[in-house]
């Protein structure tokens, strides 16, 4: 059961200087591919959007990365939103890879100028990966996994696996940096949308000193035609109970059916059926499609963890006190390897 706790108590004895902590607008820290915006920084716009007060109407994003397609999401993202005052743009090869130093070294150079009072980006691969680094540098405590914003410095984050709710004050110095759950902040900008355009602003990389310690290797890339899982709108998991990597193939083919993408719990996961990027849950993708369907899973609460903001949850299951019946919203008893062919075969071909 999904219990909201609020620290009242934290709150109540929360140190004064919180007041004087002056709003001085808000960074947001995008990613971008083939000249757009990502989605889950459309999330992030979102997001920083309830950030804004009247003393506070400025958001700035920044950018970093090379060439062409760098400018050309800059151009996209200076009118994707009306919120956005400014977009600051980083071109160098040092950001060409989304490594973590290079980037933290970046938003403390571009905090250091312009002195925002919150930071904020995505709790995804490339956020999780860069804000504690950079944060570290600012020498303030990040808060991640962001669910609500309740007021400028005060947030609900899910604990324990997403069991409880936690609201939470931010009682630091600025920067207040944040990761947001994109899934509870859907995108309200496009990266086509046309507002009027706000000025891009290079940002000067001559202090950006000495490269870092790291060095990019190689990067291996899982190529799929199928929806990238965590922004898919079907998303067909399997369990262990598929028992094989040869019978997982069954799920995939009922996602094929469907242009769905495929999830799986972790111990399907461990047991070597589906790469790990597949893997949904606490400790895998947060995913919060339209329809999810889970086969074969048992509904463990680190797999809820991320996908109960799932529109609508169809499980199949053979065992009828399956913990996973509890947020679905339509339950089959039964066996997968004769529902999925079934549903293979009765479900239209994709158009
Ligand atoms: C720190 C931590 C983090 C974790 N993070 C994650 C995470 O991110 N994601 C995640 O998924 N798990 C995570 N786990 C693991 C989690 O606790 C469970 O072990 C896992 O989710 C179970 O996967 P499962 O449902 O596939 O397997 P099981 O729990 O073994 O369930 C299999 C289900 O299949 C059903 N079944 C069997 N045969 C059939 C059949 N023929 N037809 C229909 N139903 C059948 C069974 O009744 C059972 O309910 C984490 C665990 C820990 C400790």
């Amino acid at each position: 059961m999904l219990r909201a706790i609020t620290l009242r108590q934290l709150i109540a004895h929360a140190p004064r200087s919180i007041s004087s902590c002056r709003h001085l607008g808000t960074l947001i820290i995008a990613e971008h591919e083939g000249g757009s915006l990502s989605g889950t920084s459309l999330s992030s716009i979102e997001a920083a959007s309830k950030l804004l007060c009247k003393d506070d109407n400025s958001l700035s994003l920044l950018l970093a990365g090379t060439g062409p397609s760098l400018q050309e999401a800059a151009t996209n993202a200076a009118s994707c939103h009306p919120c956005i005052s400014q977009v600051l743009v980083a071109d160098s090869d040092k950001f060409k890879h989304t490594l973590a130093e290079p980037w933290a070294k970046l938003i403390h150079l571009v905090q250091q100028k312009h002195e925002y009072s919150h930071i904020v980006t995505a709790s995804s691969s490339f956020g999780k990966n860069i804000l504690p680094r950079a944060a570290a540098l600012l020498d303030v405590s990040p808060i991640t996994d962001v669910i609500e914003i309740s007021e400028p410095r005060t947030f609900v984050r899910p604990i324990y696996a997403g069991n409880a709710l936690c609201t939470i004050r931010y009682t630091g110095s600025n920067p207040c940096m944040l990761t947001i759950r994109s899934t509870s902040f859907p995108a309200s900008a496009s990266p086509d949308s046309k507002t009027n355009a706000a000025p891009i602003h290079q940002v000067d990389l001559s202090s950006f000193g000495e490269e870092g310690s790291c060095r990019f290797v190689k990067q291996s890339s899982q190529e799929s035609e199928r929806p990238d899982l965590g922004s898919a709108r079907v998303v067909i998991t399997g369990g262990r109970a598929l028992k094989s990597a040869e019978n997982f193939k069954i799920v995939e083919k009922l996602a094929e059916k469907l242009g769905a993408a495929v999830g799986a719990t972790r111990a399907a996961v461990d047991a070597g059926y589906v790469p790990n990027e597949l893997q949904v849950g606490q400790t895998g993708k947060i995913v919060a499609p339209q329809l999810y369907m889970a086969f074969g899973v048992s509904g463990a609460i680190q797999h809820i963890a991320g996908m109960r903001d799932s529109k609508v949850i169809v499980a199949v299951n053979k065992d009828a006190d399956a913990p996973i019946f509890q947020v679905a919203d339509y339950g089959l008893v039964g066996d997968l390897f004769d529902i999925i062919p079934e549903l293979i075969e009765k479900l239209p071909e994709k158009k």
